[in-house]
């Protein structure tokens, strides 16, 4: 597989468990995404041992601060030699436009930056509980035409927003989309679910997939299931 679509949410406590379940993994087969738990349990190491084995990592920390002190995270994302990194696009266009001129001396070797836009376990009555009277869609819409505007290589988003993202924004950005759900697989706290073949077909470059794999009894065969549905 050239470029592999699937994202693995790696969100184990144990190390121990997490490495033997990428042990069943081909780093051809998908990329691995590092986030908030594992990265405050095992740190850069971790990310280091992932590269070892071949695969490439983004390193979900969603970023959010001011713009020095992000610029800052994201340049020490680079050197670590991560694929991916992300922000969150409410924290603005000046503080995109940190991250992005912090990465510039990298030039082709630097990561893609991406910005998260609504979480996919928000819908509208969170947004309304924040001030928000926007719909989901409306409120993707605007951060994501400012994460464009600001530079970045795209967002994360619903696979809800694929469609409208792509004709918006256009082919170039990319849009990565959690909340995936196989037919089948428990909803858990997401709220904007699609199944993987429906987010790629409504214009998802990447899918972000935890649970679905991470606690099934057999995950690497779920992911090869997942693959194959995805070339078919
Ligand atoms: O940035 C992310 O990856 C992310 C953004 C978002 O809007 N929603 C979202 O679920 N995620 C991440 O995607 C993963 C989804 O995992 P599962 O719900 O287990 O498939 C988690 O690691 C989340 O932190």
């Amino acid at each position: 597989m050239q470029d592999p679509k699937v994202l693995v949410a790696l969100d184990y406590a144990d190390i121990d468990q997490c490495m033997a379940f990428v042990e069943q993994l081909e780093p051809g087969s998908c990329r691995l995404k590092v986030g908030k738990e594992m990265f405050t349990l095992f740190g850069p190491q971790l990310v280091k041992e992932l590269h070892n084995k071949g695969f490439e990592v983004f390193l979900d920390l969603k970023f959010h601060d001011i713009p020095n002190t992000v610029a800052k995270a994201v340049a020490a994302a680079a050197e670590l030699g991560v694929w991916m990194v992300n922000v969150h696009a409410s924290g603005g266009r000046r503080m995109m436009e940190a991250a992005k001129a912090a990465l510039e001396p990298y030039g082709d070797k630097r990561p893609k930056l991406i910005a998260v836009t609504v979480l996919t376990s928000m819908d509208q009555s969170d947004l309304l509980e924040l001030g928000i009277e926007l719909s989901p869609m409306q409120q993707v819409e605007r951060l994501a035409t400012l994460t464009k505007q600001s530079g970045l290589d795209g967002v994360v988003c619903s696979a809800h927003e694929a469609k409208m993202l792509k004709s918006l924004l256009g082919e170039e950005f990319s849009l990565v989309t959690p909340g995936i759900r196989p037919t089948g697989s428990a909803q858990g706290d997401q709220r904007r679910i699609m199944t993987p073949v429906e987010a790629v077909t409504a214009g998802s470059d990447y899918l972000v997939i935890g649970r679905p794999i991470t606690q099934a009894d057999s995950p690497a065969e779920v992911l090869t299931t997942i693959n194959a549905e995805l070339s078919a």
